[in-house]
């Protein structure tokens, strides 16, 4: 181990309440939406390959022509109520909104540039209508704060002169200022999901970011901070240089899963998905994989048996409305959730090895197992390993109690659950009550 003044300050996993309510989530929403959302990837009717909310960065765009559409900015469908609703109805139990993505235009009146939706026609602050109504819908709310802004001419990719280190100075004050308005202005969030934090210029300060994330945390107990914001006096970003992970939770899993348990190194994690393979802000195309229903529920279950929560991406429109093929997936999520979310909410990875049909998925602080299952196989068998001196005492199907199951040990703790019908056409849960064998 080298010794580090600027790593990892905790090792393992936090164990107050704050975190356990946000280990318990299972899912969550994620939402950008800002002034990429206006052209959703198409300009002067070429269309953008690359990720819509990167659009500026573009060369089919000048970047006045792009920063100019803060006049056009007016999201007059915008209605926070019917989101949270939404995102109710789905079973996300909290949402992390872009206050400021990239391109550096705020959803919220800034004190500290005029690159805002106060310069808008909209003029009004977005940032808190959404989060009373979501949390008036019993959702959490987590800011997302992206530190690389391209509209602030103080920012730099990287640190080369004295007028780049001068500038950077101006730069580091701005943004310490806007992450503590975001503070003081939304008392009742949770926690801030940094982003765009990989170039040299942030990478070198980390001196600076750890006494901010310091600060931050006095000014909000309970904080919650994951592995991107800041890196160790080595440039170490997510893991410093002794390997221990920085922040609350890994947030290296962005439109990626891990596929075992080993990947997780025992830290807590967000898996962030977008719908199309990579677009975050609205993309009018929505072409190339549109991820289905079942697909995005498999991915829930995955991440949850791993011991994650996944965060589902919506990109609304300019106009504040969100696309019908976003709300339906929200509402068939939402109706499987509706019987199945026993299974998601507050459980955790069981600890079993894993089986071709689906996901185990344990109730935390209970011996309560779910079958998770995705893949039913020809032979209507599931196979289930408990660990050793362990029983099936109940085995039912969540939702239809009365649907009971027979588990035939085949070996000492290891029994096939036989299916009354191979022909499911969506995931289902099985539930197993288990006990120690005495
Ligand atoms: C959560 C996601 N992170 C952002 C990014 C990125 C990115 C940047 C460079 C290379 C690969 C990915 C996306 O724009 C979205 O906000």
């Amino acid at each position: 181990k080298v010794s580090l003044v600027h790593g990892a300050h905790r090792t393992g996993r936090r164990t107050d309440a704050a975190m356990a309510r946000w280990r318990a989530y299972g899912l969550g929403q994620f939402i950008h939406w800002g002034l990429y959302s206006i052209p959703g990837g198409e300009w002067d009717g070429k269309t953008y390959n690359g990720a819509a909310e990167w659009i500026r960065s573009w060369d089919g765009i000048t970047k006045s022509a792009y920063d100019s559409l803060i006049y056009h900015f007016n999201p007059v469908k915008f209605d926070a109520t019917a989101w949270a609703a939404a995102a109710q109805q789905m079973g996300a139990k909290y949402v992390t909104i872009t206050t400021k993505h990239h391109d550096g235009f705020c959803l919220w009146p800034s004190k500290y540039t005029s690159y805002t939706v106060a310069s808008s026609p909209y003029k009004k602050d977005l940032i808190k209508p959404l989060v009373d109504a979501y949390n008036k819908a019993g959702i959490d709310v987590i800011l997302y704060f992206s530190i690389m802004d391209w509209s602030n001419p103080d920012w730099r990719y990287d640190i080369k002169t004295k007028d780049d280190s001068i500038a950077f100075e101006r730069f580091k004050k701005f943004t310490r200022n806007q992450l503590l308005e975001l503070l003081e202005r939304y008392p009742t969030t949770k926690g801030l999901w940094f982003d765009g934090t990989w170039d040299n210029a942030w990478v070198k300060q980390a001196a600076f970011a750890d006494e901010l994330e310091t600060e931050m945390r006095k000014m909000r107990p309970g904080l919650i901070i994951g592995s991107r914001f800041r890196a160790d006096e080595n440039g170490k970003r997510h893991f410093d240089t002794n390997g221990q992970l920085m922040g609350d939770y890994e947030q290296g899993w962005e439109r990626k899963i891990p596929n075992t348990i080993t990947e997780v190194h025992g830290n807590d994690w967000d898996c962030v998905m977008t719908v199309p393979e990579n677009q975050w802000g609205y993309n009018a195309a929505w072409k190339g994989h549109i991820k289905t229903t079942d697909e995005l529920l498999e991915m829930l279950a995955k991440c949850v048996s791993l011991d994650g929560n996944f965060v589902l991406n919506f990109g609304p429109k300019g106009d504040g409305s969100i696309r019908k093929e976003e709300l339906s997936l929200a509402r068939e999520i939402g109706d499987w959730m509706a019987v199945n979310q026993e299974a998601i909410y507050g459980c955790e990875y069981a600890g079993l090895e894993p089986q071709n049909w689906g996901y185990f998925t344990k109730k935390t602080g209970t011996d309560k197992i779910y079958m998770l299952v995705f893949n039913v196989p020809v032979s209507g068998a599931l196979r289930v390993k408990l660990p050793v001196q362990t029983s099936i005492s109940k085995a039912y199907r969540l939702g239809q109690p009365a649907q009971t199951f027979v588990p035939e040990e085949i070996q000492a703790s290891e029994s096939f659950i036989h299916l009354k019908t191979t022909s499911e056409k969506h995931p289902f849960v099985i539930v197993l009550e288990t006990a120690k064998k005495t």
